[in-house]
């Protein structure tokens, strides 16, 4: 098979963790492409008129990894990394979250090679619509379902939606998740990514014997996950000693003021400007001594040069794929040291808020919040108690541990169907 078009690093990555848990689960080589490799790639070119007049084209891409559970889920990006090999890489660590967490879904994952800070609303609202229109004979309700991720919100999945159900005639909410409430979004999805992170850090710090009142923790990334991470953090009681976003990175080990540096974003958009005293490099804030470390922006943060540097009891990853293949060996030798939560355990929280905002959609009926999150703590508990377990009776990392149950239940699902001999 000409597998050329996936290529760059971060698709390496979800490839080489693939090729690590299909010799651990000592899966065949005549079954490894069919697991790995998507089912179907699209790339749209997306023009739009920019506010001076010009045609701009934008390249957007969706991949979907496999259908064999049900449609495709995972959110959009919109960032100027975006390419076809991140997007594989991200779809197919959605497959693998999903199944884990349990969900009748398999993974996907879309974006738009832009900065979308600097177009101005008229011109991102134009864009999103576009994209969304160029990707209607690929998407719906029981193919592919979108919801946020990097670059998005939930304006663009109200965009998104409004586009798809002009096209058919009538309202069709659950093409995507992640709306607004308005729009027929759930309650507790804007703060479920973040929220499900901090349930999962707590029981780590139980699990180590650690009071969350006497834990510290640094935060990577500011958006939607790393904010909401640091509030649910804070409101447990654990001391926010460091935060970043791309603009700035802060370190105070009297503790910040999340609440406050909230605020400051909601006005100014990003962290610069904050507060001159607490300044630090951003590298260097990931090796500083704290109990909890998230990183929350992009991949490829730990990595060989700094896994053995960095300081803390445990990993709590809320981006996908922060850490290399390269600093995971590391780690592993460090077992005893840092507990690691592997993206697809640590984060899911997103994509398991997003399938109750398709079910209550497709039933038109909707949940008070305390249900949303009791349905969520229940899920991510039992991927929590069957990820650590796994590990400790194969004497393997969370990270394998985790793939191998998600990479299990696909080839289980792919296997009853006849797909494997
Ligand atoms: N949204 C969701 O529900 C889910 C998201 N995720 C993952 O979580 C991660 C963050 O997503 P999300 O919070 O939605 O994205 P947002 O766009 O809301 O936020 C991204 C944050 O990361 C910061 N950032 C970007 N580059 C860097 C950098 N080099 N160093 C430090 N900070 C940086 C951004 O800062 P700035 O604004 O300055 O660029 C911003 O604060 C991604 O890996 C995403 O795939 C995973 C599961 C669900
Ligand atoms: O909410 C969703 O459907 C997907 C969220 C997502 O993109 C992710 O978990 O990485």
């Amino acid at each position: 098979m000409n597998t050329a078009i996936y290529s760059g690093p971060v698709f390496e990555m979800a490839k080489q963790q693939f090729a690590q848990v299909a010799d651990h689960l000592d899966i065949r080589e005549m079954d490894r492409d069919r697991l790995l490799y998507p089912k179907r790639a699209m790339a749209v070119s997306c023009p739009i008129h920019r506010d001076d007049g010009r045609i701009e084209v934008y390249q957007g891409y969706r991949v979907q990894h496999h259908l064999t559970l049900g449609p495709t889920k995972g959110g959009t990006r919109f960032a100027p990394s975006v390419d076809i090999g991140e997007i594989a890489a991200l779809a197919i660590w959605m497959s693998w979250k999903c199944a884990l967490a349990g969900l009748p879904y398999g993974g996907a994952k879309g974006g738009i090679t832009v900065d979308p800070y600097k177009l101005s609303p008229r011109e991102l609202e134009a864009l999103s619509r576009r994209h969304m229109q160029e990707m209607i004979p690929f998407v719906g309700p029981h193919t592919d379902v979108m919801a946020p991720d990097m670059g998005t919100n939930e304006q663009v999945m109200a965009w998104f939606m409004d586009t798809y159900s002009m096209y058919q005639g009538q309202t069709i909410n659950e093409i995507v998740t992640g709306k607004p409430i308005s729009a027929g979004g759930t309650l507790g999805r804007r703060e479920a990514t973040g929220r499900g992170v901090a349930y999962l850090v707590g029981r780590a710090l139980e699990h180590l014997g650690i009071r969350a009142d006497r834990a510290t923790a640094i935060v990577q990334g500011f958006g939607n996950v790393g904010s909401v991470t640091a509030y649910s953090l804070a409101k447990r009681g654990v001391r926010i000693i460091g935060v970043s976003d791309h603009t700035a990175a802060y370190y105070d080990p009297a503790g910040l003021d999340v609440a406050e540096l909230q605020r400051h974003v909601g006005k100014h958009g990003q962290l610069a400007g904050v507060s001159a005293e607490s300044l630090i490099s951003a590298s260097e804030l990931l090796v500083r001594k704290c109990d909890v470390l998230v990183p929350a922006a992009i991949e490829r943060v730990i990595t060989s040069g700094n896994a053995s540097k960095v300081k803390c009891r445990i990993l709590a990853e809320g981006a996908n794929g922060p850490t290399t293949p390269e600093a995971d060996a590391i780690l592993y030798q460090r077992t005893d040291e840092i507990f690691v939560l592997p993206d697809i355990l640590c984060n899911a929280g997103g994509v398991i808020v997003s399938y109750f905002e398709w079910v209550q959609d497709l039933q038109r009926l909707f949940w008070e919040e305390t249900e949303v999150f009791d349905r969520l703590y229940r899920i991510l508990e039992r991927s929590f108690q069957q990820t650590i377990a796994r590990a400790k009776h194969e004497r393997i990392s969370h990270r394998m541990a985790a793939m191998a149950i998600g990479v299990n239940v696909v080839q289980a699902a792919k296997r009853t169907r006849g797909l494997f001999p």
